[in-house]
């Protein structure tokens, strides 16, 4: 389980302060207009930032003083997942190594994931020689190698069109089940969260005003701020 508490930080005139609980094996969707938090709270998981105050538990454990390496957390940005000089089986395998010093068994399981994200036989190819959503697709069987059980999602399909978009998430929600992976999502679509997410927070001026399954505040929206946001 995933346990947030008090978890306050500040940023200039914006004082944000996060409240949540989450099973473990679960998918969070966080959503709200642009600048309430998302990624802040994101960060704060992954131990980019250091709250003021406040804990994160992760299955029983404390690890708001733990450093990013040292954090259950693997974290896939939009964009920039990737070493451009490093073919996509050797950026796998930075999630196992990060001198790259792999054994023939990591060789293996490098090869596993690459098929398990649908790249079987592209490991050799650069980044430069891949679409936008193959790189992608590297950066999670990356994610996959490093068995960390909480995953961060920070828009990271939205460059890519509808289609592609949705196939990845359905490929998320395909790893999350298989791997029991808790996954944490900022989107900005609203249709993503009600794809693959069990809950959702809506996330405005650093709070979350809403923590329910998607369905119940992005279809139908009884607070006007979020019918606000859909439009
Ligand atoms: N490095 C920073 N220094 C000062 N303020 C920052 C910094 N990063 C973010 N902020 C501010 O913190 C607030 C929350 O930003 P954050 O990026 O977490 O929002 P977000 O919900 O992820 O937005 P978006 O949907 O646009 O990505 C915003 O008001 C933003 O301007």
């Amino acid at each position: 389980m995933l346990e947030i508490t008090a978890l306050r930080f500040d940023y200039d005139a914006m004082q944000m302060a996060f409240d949540l609980s989450l099973g473990s094996g679960q998918c969070l969707a966080l959503v709200g207009p642009s600048g309430g938090g998302k990624t802040t709270l994101l960060n704060l998981i992954a131990g980019f930032d250091r709250p003021l105050s406040g804990t994160i538990r992760f299955d029983g454990v404390d690890i708001t003083a733990l450093a990013p390496n040292e954090r259950p957390v693997t974290m896939l940005f939009q964009e920039n997942n990737l070493f451009p000089h490093l073919t996509a089986a050797d950026n796998v395998g930075l999630g196992i190594h990060p001198g790259l010093k792999l054994t023939p068994s990591d060789r293996d399981k490098i090869d596993q994931a690459l098929k398990q994200v649908g790249l079987d036989g592209l490991g050799g190819r650069k980044p430069g020689a891949l679409s936008g959503g193959q790189r992608q697709r590297v950066a999670i069987a990356r994610s996959l190698v490093r068995r960390r059980p909480l995953l961060l999602l920070d828009e990271p399909f939205s460059a890519l069109d509808p289609g592609r978009r949705a196939r990845m998430l359905d490929l998320i929600q395909a790893l999350q089940r298989d791997s029991g992976l808790t996954v944490v999502m900022a989107s900005h679509a609203p249709e993503d969260a009600l794809r693959i997410a069990d809950q959702c927070a809506f996330i405005r001026d650093g709070m979350i005003l809403a923590f329910t399954p998607p369905s119940d505040i992005l279809v139908e929206p009884a607070d006007p701020a979020i019918r606000d946001y859909l439009g």
